[in-house]
């Protein structure tokens, strides 16, 4: 099986050179294979979205080398990545275009990857298209194509988000604490969207969480970062029957540091 994404000696550091020197990343070596649905999880500063950010080409790699299916990304744009690779932020303003309609935010989702060309024209020959990827995600979005995406919530507007992040089938979908923002019952209802479209689709996805049981419930593979460096990785059965109790543990002899992070033990 050929990997979707092989990460060798990434490092990242920041004001290199300075007296404030970071080194945030410390040689990530990383491969994900088609399918894998893999959450990471950290404390404040382990270098998460440092990592999602060298991923989606938001940040340049100097030192090491990335490769979607097989070709090497590492100096590619984050606007040529964006074809293959799509993002979900945290804040659910950042995914769709407020002042747009739900129609013409999925026709731009449609679009991605080609020239926008100067209308947002929607196809009536998509309306019908639209309809139905809105209503698998049972918010009755269905019947709000042209709603100003504006004055929806922030659990539709996440919703909305996911679809079009997915309309057109990524080779890799991130999802930067995508539900952190959103009350406890929302965030579970978007949750079980994620997993629900990666799930028929077959997606390979990356999730960034803070909530430990998150980070255990979803996905096929826990990914566990600190201080740069990946301490637990984890799939299978081996993830499945994984406690927060025994991922404390195994952080604790991979680390050899008690995990103290109470934004990490919140929710746990
Ligand atoms: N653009 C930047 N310039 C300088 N330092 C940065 C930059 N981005 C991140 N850092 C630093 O890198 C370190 C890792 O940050 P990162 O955001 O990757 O951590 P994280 O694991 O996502 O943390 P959190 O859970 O708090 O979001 C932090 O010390 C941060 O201050």
């Amino acid at each position: 099986m050929n990997p979707v994404l092989s990460i060798e000696n990434l490092h990242q550091v920041f004001e290199e050179g300075t007296n404030n020197e970071n080194h945030v990343l410390k040689g990530i070596d990383l491969t994900i294979n088609p399918g894998e649905f893999i959450t990471i999880i950290g404390g404040n500063g382990a270098g998460k979205s440092t990592l999602l950010n060298s991923i989606a080409g938001a940040l340049p790699t100097k030192t090491g080398k990335i490769q979607l299916n097989g070709k090497d990304i590492t100096k590619q744009s984050v606007i040529k990545r964006a074809k293959s690779i799509s993002r979900v932020f945290q804040d659910p303003k950042l995914g769709t275009a407020v002042r747009l309609t739900v129609e013409e935010n999925l026709a731009l989702a449609l679009k991605r990857g080609q020239s926008r060309g100067f209308g947002l024209a929607v196809k009536s020959a998509n309306r019908p298209f639209f309809k139905e990827q809105l209503k698998t995600l049972n918010l009755g979005l269905e019947d709000r194509l042209t709603a100003e995406v504006g004055l929806l919530s922030g659990g539709q507007r996440q919703a909305i988000t996911l679809l079009m992040a997915t309309l057109q089938r990524p080779d890799l979908i991130l999802l930067d604490e995508h539900t952190a923002a959103l009350d406890p019952k929302t965030s579970k209802t978007v949750m079980d969207l994620t997993e629900k479209l990666i799930d028929e689709q077959q997606l390979t996805a990356f999730m960034v969480t803070h909530d430990m049981e998150n980070a255990l419930q979803y996905g096929t593979r826990l990914i566990m970062l600190h201080q740069g460096r990946i301490v637990v990785d984890l799939s299978g059965k081996e993830k499945e029957n994984l406690t927060v109790g025994q991922l404390m543990d195994l952080f604790q002899q991979n680390s050899g540091t008690k995990l103290k992070d109470d934004q990490l033990l919140l929710n746990t």
